[in-house]
């Protein structure tokens, strides 16, 4: 049996793995004959999650909302303007002399699966190249690192005779997405970003690449975090979920905790938003209307108000914290808050 095929010990579910605080980034807007600074997309603003070893975390927000930018954040492809993280209880983007984590152990430890499995790939690398390339810049020698591509590719469920020295462009877009994973897990990762890893593919496709990212986080021993708009996936794969909107968390808590009893209007809006073939699962509340603001300029307070029907003048004077509703479970919204000053909140007790 290699490494490969044996899942390290990676601890007790419950412990965190990644735990990041406060993220920001901005991004600047140039104009003018001059190029000047003109604005600044607030992309996302002060994003606090943990993600605990073994689970999956669900991201999901309407487009805009800053999904894709916090997944480059935590994969730190993007440096953030402000914010720590914290991985497997060490800094990040240490050195020799501060201590925790290097950007290069952690960028090796922690691998992404974007949306678009082609232009993720390298058009003139076999897919067995693919695979052994980053290994093989690693250290690994190249007959370590094609016998790991072709134990990946028999993981990922492509016969490594069939397909290992096939190129990207003859394959199919399942397939080029099974690639896409294996090559993610060819340094052993132990979290995975996975930003929309099955937005691009048929349903039928999209179930079984699913069904696959299940077993492997059960084979390897992942963490993920799943990045998604679609709802109805983020559920089936999700142990917890974050609901993002215009660059702020709105809601995080346990999947079931988020789907049976959301707690803000924004994650209420979106499932019942979301296409069902259940009645009882629609029409929970009233569904999301318009779009969001623009991120350049956020609405004061509440930045979900302008479409909220729970709206009151607070929302619009106070940013809301997010209040704990039950074990893990919490929500931004003065609604909810106790003595936020919203006519729906709870009473503080004398
Ligand atoms: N490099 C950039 N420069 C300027 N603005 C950016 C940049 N990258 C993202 N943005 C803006 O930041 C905001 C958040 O974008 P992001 O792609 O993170 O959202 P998202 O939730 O992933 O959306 P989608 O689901 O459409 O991919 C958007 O308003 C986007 O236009």
């Amino acid at each position: 049996m290699t490494a490969l095929t044996q899942a390290p010990d990676r601890g007790g579910p419950a412990q965190p793995l990644l735990e990041v605080t406060g993220l920001v980034k901005h991004f600047p807007i140039h104009g003018g004959l001059l190029g000047r600074q003109v604005a600044t997309v607030r992309a996302v603003d002060g994003v606090s999650l943990t993600i605990r070893k073994g689970e999956t975390l669900g991201i999901v927000g309407e487009s805009g909302c800053g999904k894709s930018t916090t997944a480059r954040l935590l994969m730190r492809l993007l440096d953030p303007d402000a914010g720590e993280m914290v991985f497997d209880g060490e800094q990040v983007g240490g050195t020799d002399q501060t201590g925790g984590v290097t950007l290069r152990d952690y960028r090796r430890q922690v691998q992404m699966v974007f949306q678009d499995s082609y232009a993720s790939l390298n058009p003139r690398l076999t897919i067995e190249e693919t695979i052994a390339f980053s290994p093989q810049v690693h250290g690994v020698s190249g007959r370590e690192a094609r016998e790991r591509a072709h134990e990946l590719l028999a993981a990922v469920g492509l016969a490594p005779a069939q397909f290992a020295r096939r190129y990207p462009h003859e394959v199919s877009g399942g397939q080029r997405q099974r690639i896409n994973i294996a090559r993610a897990l060819a340094l052993q990762p132990r979290l995975v970003i996975l930003d929309e890893p099955v937005s691009a593919l048929d349903k039928s496709v999209e179930a079984q690449v699913l069904n696959l990212l299940v077993d492997l986080k059960e084979k390897f021993g992942l963490t993920y975090a799943f990045i998604s708009h679609d709802l109805n996936v983020v559920q089936y794969i999700s142990d917890r979920v974050l609901v993002m909107y215009l660059g702020q968390v709105a809601e995080q808590g346990p999947v079931e905790e988020i789907y049976e009893r959301p707690a803000h209007p924004y994650t209420r809006a979106l499932l019942a938003s979301r296409p069902s073939m259940d009645p009882a699962k629609r029409r929970t509340a009233p569904p999301l209307t318009g779009d969001p603001p623009n991120p350049v300029n956020p609405p004061s307070g509440c930045r979900f108000r302008t479409r909220c029907t729970l709206a009151e003048d607070v929302c619009a004077q106070r940013v809301p914290v997010a209040a704990p509703l039950s074990a893990g479970h919490e929500a931004a919204c003065h609604a909810v808050m106790p003595g936020s000053g919203h006519s729906a909140a709870p009473r503080i007790a004398a």
